[in-house]
């Protein structure tokens, strides 16, 4: 029997923030053509970099340090306009008094704007420490914490939910930075690798079109999406409804000069090198 040609390799973080765009490779039957891993962010980017994956979703740090390898597909990230609901500085002690940070594992770009704010923006001197992204653990280890994903989500409804009498305070990264910068935030992109990309260009257009046609479905039946997500999360309907159109999953100008500022100041600190271009993939 023939062996026909492998199914791309494409990645999907196994967060809530990326379910909308799982729903709808389910429902446009799209997800037959792939062969899917789901794992965290910092996994999925060191397998996409080590050449285990083909496309996938990538902490925006890690594809600044490996741009030269990757091309970017269009119309599609995570980010926030503002508040983002799960990404945060999770703060035992007053903000002014915070020494020591413990960072959490799975995520590249938020644990490194959260250092910007704190020490470009504040003024303070942490030392940091990375843990396992698990809240009550971090902090007894450090006096704030950075967590991304569900269990900040979580973290944020609790917050909202008990008001004054929540023992901890709580800054949302994707609001700090567009009152520092007056920008967008973009955590993650979608990306090919190069090689990949110039021997294969149908199939990384096939797999954007699924990704975008996919992403339009669900965001334009985000009340079933978030029912259908409820039976097993912990969150209700309504939060989950008010999730999938807080994030924002577009990336035009206005993103991409989101990036091209974080970029600049992650060049200025010696965290990534400078960006030169931005390479797209032709789709
Ligand atoms: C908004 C989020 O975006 C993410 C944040 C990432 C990071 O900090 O490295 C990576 C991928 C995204 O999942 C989130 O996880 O909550």
């Amino acid at each position: 029997m023939n062996s026909g040609p492998a199914r791309p390799r494409v990645g999907h973080i196994q967060f809530l923030n990326c379910l909308p765009l799982y729903w709808g490779l389910v429902h446009s039957g799209a997800l037959l053509d792939l062969e899917l891993t789901k794992d965290t962010p910092d996994r999925l980017a060191e397998a996409l970099v080590a050449g285990d994956l083909d496309i996938g979703p990538i902490s925006l740090v890690e594809y600044l340090r490996h741009a030269d390898e990757l091309v970017v597909l269009p119309d599609l990230a995570v980010g926030s306009d503002g508040p983002v609901l799960s990404v945060l500085l999770s703060t035992a002690v007053p903000l002014a008094e915070v020494r020591t940070v413990a960072l959490g594992s799975t995520s590249r770009t938020s644990v490194l704007l959260a250092r910007m704010l704190l020490e470009e923006l504040h003024g303070l001197t942490p030392t940091y420490v990375t843990m396992p992204p698990d809240l009550p653990l971090m902090l007894r280890e450090a006096d704030a914490a950075v967590i991304i994903g569900d269990v900040a989500l979580r973290e944020t409804y609790e917050a909202e939910r008990d008001g004054a009498a929540h023992p901890l305070g709580l800054i949302d990264l994707g609001a700090a930075w567009r009152d520092w910068s007056g920008l967008p935030m973009v955590f993650a992109v979608w990306a090919a690798r190069r090689s990949f990309a110039d021997q294969h260009p149908g199939v990384v257009k096939e797999v954007h079109d699924a990704f975008r046609a996919g992403l339009d479905l669900a965001l334009g039946d985000v009340a079933a999406v978030a029912a259908r997500a409820a039976r097993f999360e912990v969150f209700d309907p309504a939060t989950l409804a008010r999730y999938f159109t807080t994030l924002d999953f577009s990336l035009g100008e206005r993103q991409q000069a989101g990036i091209r500022a974080f970029a600049a100041r992650a060049a200025r600190r010696g965290d990534v090198p400078p960006l030169r271009t931005m390479t797209f993939a032709q789709v």
